[in-house]
Formats: C-alpha cells, sequence, structure tokens
C-alpha cells in the first residue's frame, strides 16, 4: 500500500488531480496520495467510479473531467476519501509511485489572466516604476486589475526556462539596443482553474463565484524586468511576461482548501456591489521561494488585497465568458514584512540591493542555471493541504 508521512503535502483530505505518464507514455489521470499517485483512469475504466464516463479519462488534460461539474467530481473525492479511510487492498493495483512517473501540464489553458491583487506588490512596484509619493494607481482600491496573459508559454514544473531577449532601454541611454535580460526575475503567485462555464452577455455575481473555481496551483509569473519597463507603457505586460509562466502539475480542489479559509484585509474605501463579498474569502496558505537552495522569501496568499470570488466577479462583469480550464493568477503575492516579497526586483529594490545566497554568492536578478523553486501549505488542527512544488532552471539566452 502506499505510504502517508505526517507532513506530506498530499494527506488524505487535499487528493488534488493531475496528468500523469509512466512507462507506456499514455497520459493519465492522477490523485496525489502520499508518495503515491492513484491511477483514476484505470480505476474509472475497470468501473470504480459509476458516475465517470471513461472518455473523459482519455484526452491527456483534466477539462473533460472537470466539465463533469462538482457533483461528480466531489463524488470522485468523496469515495476516494472512505476507500482510502478503509484500508481497501482494492486500491492496491492503482497506486504508482510518485518518484515513478512523469508529470504534465494538468489542464490545457484556453485563456490566462493575471491579476495584481496584492497592495503590498502594488506599492512596492509603484514606487520603482512610478511615483513614490502616488504609488497606488487611483483605481487600485477600486478594481482587481488584471491583464490577459498569453496561454501557450504556460509550463509546468521542472520546464526549463530560456533567458529572454527583447528591447532594452536603460536611463541613462537615449534608445535602445536588443538583447539577453539582464533583469530576470520570478513572481510568486498561485493560479486557480476555472471549473464552470458562463455564456457570453451574462455575469457571474460575486456570491456564486466559488462555484467557478476548480481548483487551484502554485504559479511562477516569471518576468523580463528591463523589457517590462520600457514596453508597458500604456498598455501592460507583453514579452517581458509572456515567454514563460509555470505551473505547478497537482490541482488541488476548491473543497480541500475550505477548512483554511480566512478574513481577507478590510477593504477601504468600499468596493461597488458587484464586488462585496461576506465572510472569508481569503485562504491561509504559506508560501515559500527558493533561489537553489537558499529562502528567499515566506509570504502567504491570506494578504490578498482582492480574493479570487472579486477577480471571478469583475472578470465577467462586463460578459466576458470564462471557460473550462481558463487559468486566473492571484498576482504576485507579498507581504508587509521584508522577509515576505514575492519578486527579486522588491527584494533586491529595483535591483540596488544584492541578496545574498547560502553558496556565498549574491543576486540582484536571476542568472543562468539558477533554480527557482516555490512550494506551499495550508496546515491547522492537524490537517495538512500542500501543494506540491514548481520549480524552473535558467538557461542561458539563445544565440541570435
Ligand atoms: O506595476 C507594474 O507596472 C507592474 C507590475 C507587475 O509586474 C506585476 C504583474 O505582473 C501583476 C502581478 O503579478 O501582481
Ligand atoms: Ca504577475
Ligand atoms: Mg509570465
Amino acid at each position: 500500500m502506499f505510504k502517508i508521512e505526517a507532513n506530506s503535502d498530499f494527506s488524505i483530505h487535499n487528493l488534488p488531480y493531475g496528468i500523469f505518464s509512466d512507462k507506456t507514455e499514455d497520459k493519465r489521470i492522477g490523485i496525489a496520495i502520499g508518495d503515491s499517485v492513484f491511477d483514476l483512469t484505470t480505476a474509472v475504466k475497470d468501473g470504480i467510479f459509476d458516475q465517470v464516463p471513461y472518455e473523459c479519462m482519455l484526452t491527456g488534460t483534466l477539462n473533460e473531467f472537470i466539465k463533469l461539474g462538482k457533483s461528480i467530481t466531489n463524488g470522485v473525492r468523496t469515495k476516494l476519501q472512505s476507500l482510502i479511510a478503509s484500508e481497501d487492498s482494492s486500491l492496491n493495483k492503482y497506486i504508482v509511485k510518485q518518484e515513478a512517473v512523469t508529470m504534465h501540464l494538468p489542464v490545457q489553458v484556453g485563456d490566462y489572466t493575471d491579476f495584481y491583487s496584492s497592495e503590498e506588490h502594488a506599492t512596492n512596484v509603484g514606487k520603482l516604476y512610478r511615483d513614490p509619493e502616488n504609488a497606488l494607481m487611483p483605481n487600485w482600491k477600486h478594481i482587481p486589475v488584471g491583464y490577459h496573459g498569453r496561454s501557450s508559454s504556460i509550463v509546468v514544473d521542472g520546464t526549463n526556462i530560456v533567458r529572454p531577449q527583447g528591447q532594452i532601454k536603460p536611463s541613462k541611454l537615449d534608445s535602445p539596443f536588443f538583447g539577453p535580460t539582464e533583469a530576470l526575475d520570478f513572481e510568486l503567485e498561485t493560479g486557480f482553474i476555472i471549473g464552470k462555464e458562463n455564456k457570453q452577455g451574462s455575469s457571474i455575481p460575486v456570491e456564486e463565484a466559488e462555484e467557478y473555481i476548480f481548483g487551484m496551483v502554485l504559479l511562477n509569473d516569471w518576468s523580463a524586468r528591463d523589457i517590462q519597463k520600457w514596453e508597458y507603457v500604456p498598455l501592460g505586460p507583453f514579452l517581458g511576461k509572456n515567454f514563460a509562466t509555470s505551473i505547478s502539475p497537482w490541482v488541488i480542489p476548491y473543497e480541500a482548501l475550505k477548512p483554511f479559509l480566512v478574513k481577507g484585509p478590510e477593504q477601504n474605501p468600499p468596493v461597488l456591489d458587484y464586488l462585496k463579498v461576506v465572510g472569508n474569502k481569503n485562504i491561509d496558505l504559506k508560501l515559500q521561494v527558493k533561489i537553489n537552495n537558499t529562502i528567499v522569501s515566506n509570504s502567504n496568499f491570506k494578504y490578498m488585497y482582492w480574493n479570487m470570488n472579486q477577480q471571478i466577479a469583475h472578470h465577467s462583469v462586463n460578459g466576458c465568458n470564462l471557460r473550462i480550464g481558463d487559468l486566473m493568477g492571484s498576482g504576485t503575492i507579498s507581504g508587509k514584512d521584508e522577509s515576505a516579497l514575492g519578486s527579486l526586483l522588491e527584494i533586491s529594490r529595483g535591483g540596488k540591493k544584492k541578496v545574498a545566497l547560502n553558496d556565498g554568492s549574491y543576486r540582484t536578478f536571476l542568472e543562468d542555471g539558477d533554480t527557482v523553486t516555490l512550494t506551499g501549505y495550508c496546515e491547522k488542527d492537524g490537517k495538512r493541504v500542500g501543494f506540491g512544488k514548481v520549480s524552473g532552471q535558467i538557461l542561458p539566452a539563445k544565440k541570435n
């Protein structure tokens, strides 16, 4: 049988979904349990979950499974929980060790949107890029600000990232030059996967938004700060961010995260009615970033000013339709403390302060060969629900 260590990210309370393959190379749906993967595709084929049509298991992504709706997917979850709890030995034939499998992108992402929802992050970047006296834009406390990202370059944990090239214009020069970015950065974010669609022309009420969240992942929104700084006015991020976005392979079901809901920061001035939420909508999710073996940030998703429900309500308020498999980035997750900053741009104060790594070297931004790893977990009353990790190593820029 499988082992679930007390400190495992993948406890019986979690049961996240992913896409894996082993020797046969067929992509199958798996559920992480302890150090193992439960092969859901084969279990469905054998009729263990009779409400799940086998065709949904064969597409190499979670999209068709998610489309079945939460009444079915939550049924799978509760049935598997009771089979595990009863130590049913019929489970054994569906268990594979995690170390023996390859993980793939869990969903086919149609559209990817990235928000900008941490007050601390928006303030820090506003000070560095614009006006230290008026760091937050006048719209920021009224609108969950976001931009449309690029889905083609979303990659899974373990994928190498080639240093991007582009136009760079240092303030001391009058015109730009072309070259590899000299300011490659990570952004500590979470992402959520849309699990239910709204029709174009209709909007999702904020109080129903939860039904549209299938689950969450860790997300690193790689950013080339020099390219970004020159290109972003007035339409926002483009080539400075669309070269790669990394996500973790296991999608944590929203249901597994409900025990960790907490109240978010007070929103003042009051938000418009379509954004008003009641109750606990933030999640106490502890987050950590490492560059190679050095911890450079300890943050928490609960610091976010705007929550996922408000992001969904805002995204659809104009009649924009969300589709199953769409990915929403939280925005960089920074806290008040110096140790809780979600990007090197903030940690190095715009490249002015050197960050010491354990090997005696220093960074302002990322160097070729560096590996950035994000991890995260929720823990309360002896229950642990972890996210695993998302990491990526920087490769040198391509020679032209
Ligand atoms: O303030 C800016 O001009 C830019 C900010 C970012 O780079 C952040 C962005 O991608 C959104 C976020 O992650 O919060
Ligand atoms: Ca971002
Ligand atoms: Mg990106």
